[in-house]
């Protein structure tokens, strides 16, 4: 993640930590709105500059596109070859596109509108339900306190029906009818999202000839799964700020709608490349999680977004993550001679609470690399978790 990523997918926070961290910041679009920062307190300084406009889709066909219907299917010559490429583009370009993914795009449309409806409604309704630290509901861009401020105001969504239907409801107080269509059009997408997330995350746990469950069986109740749609307004200078600078994302599997507009941005081989929107393909990148766990073997790749000067974007994301709290090691069959273990065990929360702490971009997980120890070299193997 970036001083971004981690905090932004919205994870839960335990209850004592609520308690202990009740300051909700100021965010930078707000400030913006409020006339307490100008677009000059947005620039990117230093090395991270933007470089590529956000409706340019140079090499964009180069990313694999994966039929999921045929991993599902009985052909197994395509879905062996379906398979062996998402696998493939899961360790190279920690990013792939699916298409025949089974969700219809009016599922994902719906909840689109419905939350391009809360957007357009007054910031007193919208700060109601203002995130404290990002975990869940209105936030109005990143924190002012941030090296980075971002062009986007987000609604953010964990996967708990109550919490859903407390926030809805007391937005929408006036209207019960539109908060009961909302409530049922969350409910079907986190539905179809959370099947989906699954099957990939359990084909490319085959793929590494482990047991299908392996990972989706911490899928727990601490599980943090959630989803966001982010907007992004149309930004008078585009070519000096970000929607999001570069992050990787912290869970198991983002699974990403864009709108027609453009922005979304991979790092592949250090080069950055536009994803071109595309109505019938979803887009999937892998989180930081997954790539700690399988020993750095897939890869969670830096991503960001590009703003535009004429017409917001909107993206709708769903993030699955796994426990929060259990200790996740790396799979004794991952650790061989040649690939030696590469992270100590480790907690979703005490990740994040580094990344939160430090604010580190890309590399959030470098923290929990073990280091060589060159007079014992069988050292990182005798750590292997079982
Ligand atoms: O807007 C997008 O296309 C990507 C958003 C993103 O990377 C995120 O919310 O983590
Ligand atoms: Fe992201």
């Amino acid at each position: 993640m970036a001083s971004t990523g981690e905090v932004s997918q919205g994870e839960e926070d335990s209850e004592d930590e609520v308690q202990k961290k009740p300051e909700i910041p100021l965010y930078s679009m707000q400030a913006l709105w409020d006339g307490k920062m100008s677009l000059k307190d947005f620039e990117v300084k230093g090395e991270e500059k933007l470089t590529l406009p956000h409706d340019v889709f140079e090499h964009d066909e180069a990313l694999p596109v994966i039929d999921i219907s045929a991993l599902l299917g009985t052909d197994k010559k395509i879905r062996d070859e379906n398979m062996a490429a998402m696998l493939d583009a899961a360790k190279t370009w920690g990013f792939f596109k699916i298409r025949n993914h089974g969700v219809p795009l009016e599922v994902v449309k719906k909840v689109e509108s419905n939350v391009k409806n809360f957007f357009a409604l007054p910031m007193e309704k919208k700060l109601m339900v203002k995130a404290i630290n990002f975990a869940f509901g209105y936030v109005g861009g990143s924190p002012v306190s941030w090296r980075y401020k971002w062009w986007l105001e987000g609604l953010h969504m964990k996967v708990n029906y109550q919490a859903i239907r407390d926030m809805v409801n007391l937005v929408w107080s006036d209207d019960k009818d539109f908060a009961e269509e909302f409530i049922s059009d969350l409910t079907s997408y986190f539905d179809t999202m959370r099947y989906l997330s699954r099957l990939i995350v359990e084909c490319l746990t085959e793929g590494l000839s482990l047991p299908r469950d392996t990972y989706t069986k911490l899928e727990t109740e601490n599980a943090i799964c959630n989803a966001r749609v982010n907007h992004y307004p149309a930004c008078p200078d585009p070519s000096k700020v970000f929607g999001i600078p570069g992050h990787t994302d912290p869970q198991m599997l983002s699974i990403l709608y864009q709108d027609d507009v453009g922005g979304l941005q991979v790092l592949k081989d250090g080069k950055w490349i536009g994803i071109r929107p595309d109505d019938s393909t979803l887009v999937c990148n892998l989180g930081d999680t997954f790539q700690v766990i399988t020993n750095g073997i897939l890869h969670s790749a830096g991503h960001r977004v590009a703003v535009n000067a004429t017409r917001s974007r909107y993206a709708t994301i769903y993030f699955y993550g796994i426990d929060n709290v259990i200790p996740l090691c790396v799979p004794p069959q991952l650790v061989t001679k040649d690939r030696p273990l590469k992270y100590r065990p480790f907690t979703v929360h005490e990740y994040r609470a580094h990344c939160v702490e430090k604010q580190v971009p890309i590399d959030g997980v470098k923290f929990l690399e073990i280091q060589p120890q060159s007079n014992n070299p069988s050292t990182s193997q005798s750590k292997s978790p079982q």
